[in-house]
């Protein structure tokens, strides 16, 4: 596991920017599970404005590893913040856009884009392997949708699960477990003092790590890096 500490949020999207570059140049397409969240946000932002024309676009395909069960123009909607913030502004067909269809029954939409993500993917020991997995955590630990008091989802033998926020009671869609490990390379985009407790327990493997669905991100391929801020960070300097 990498980890890079990052001045503040913008450092972190400065960074990651010139990653995320750098592998699609280094490959003739590239299959990308987003996250929602707070971090990705600054990142969409710097990735539009900064790196609208210096990326191919075209090689890119993006797929969401996690969606909220709500029509697309809700402000719930993790596709739809990445269309304000990052698709709106970028030259991509739309045809290598698949959001996660959140209008939809939640049981048959999460059937419905693990067959697509199963199609459309490369396999990989009969899992579907994204090319890059973007993720963030929550205060809880939670990763993608799969929340603590849910973590068995981690390990289903689907490619997508309904899960359910804990307090609100919000369906979401998530990808499971097999297919974030699967991955060629999986990132943690994690900023704030919120997170700072739980950056510890799961990095460090301390307290209740195990409770938290992120301390189950460990990839087969060994590429994990943590992108962290100097506020989430504190504990682990
Ligand atoms: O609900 C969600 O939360 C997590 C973490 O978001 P953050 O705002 O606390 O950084 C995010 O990774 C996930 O995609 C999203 O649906």
């Amino acid at each position: 596991m990498e980890i890079k500490i990052l001045e503040n949020k913008t450092e972190v999207a400065k960074s990651f920017s010139a990653y995320f570059a750098e592998l699609v140049q280094s490959q003739e397409q590239l299959f990308v599970a987003l996250s929602g969240g707070s971090t990705p946000k600054t990142v969409f932002d710097y990735l539009a404005s900064e790196y609208r024309n210096k990326i191919d676009w075209t090689k890119v395909f993006f797929f969401w590893g996690d969606e909220r069960c709500v029509p697309p123009t809700d402000s719930e909607s993790n596709y739809k913040m990445t269309v304000d913030h990052l698709l709106s502004k970028l030259p991509i067909p739309e045809a290598n856009v698949f959001r996660v269809l959140g209008e939809n029954d939640p049981e048959e939409e999460a059937l419905r884009y693990g067959e697509l993500v199963e199609k459309t993917l490369p396999l990989e020991k009969g899992i579907p392997q994204f090319d890059l997995v973007i993720l963030g955590m929550g205060d809880d630990g939670h990763t993608a949708s799969i929340f603590p008091n849910s973590i068995y989802l981690w390990d289903s033998s689907r490619n997508c699960k309904v899960a359910t926020h804990p307090d609100s009671g919000q369906k979401r869609v998530t990808i499971t477990g097999r297919v974030i490990n699967q991955a060629k390379h999986v990132v943690f985009l994690v900023t704030g003092a919120s997170k700072k407790e739980k950056v510890r327990e799961v990095i460090r493997r301390e307290g209740e790590y195990n409770s938290y669905p992120a301390s189950m991100v460990n990839p087969s391929s060994d590429s994990l890096v943590w992108y962290l801020d100097q506020e989430a960070a504190q504990e682990i300097k």
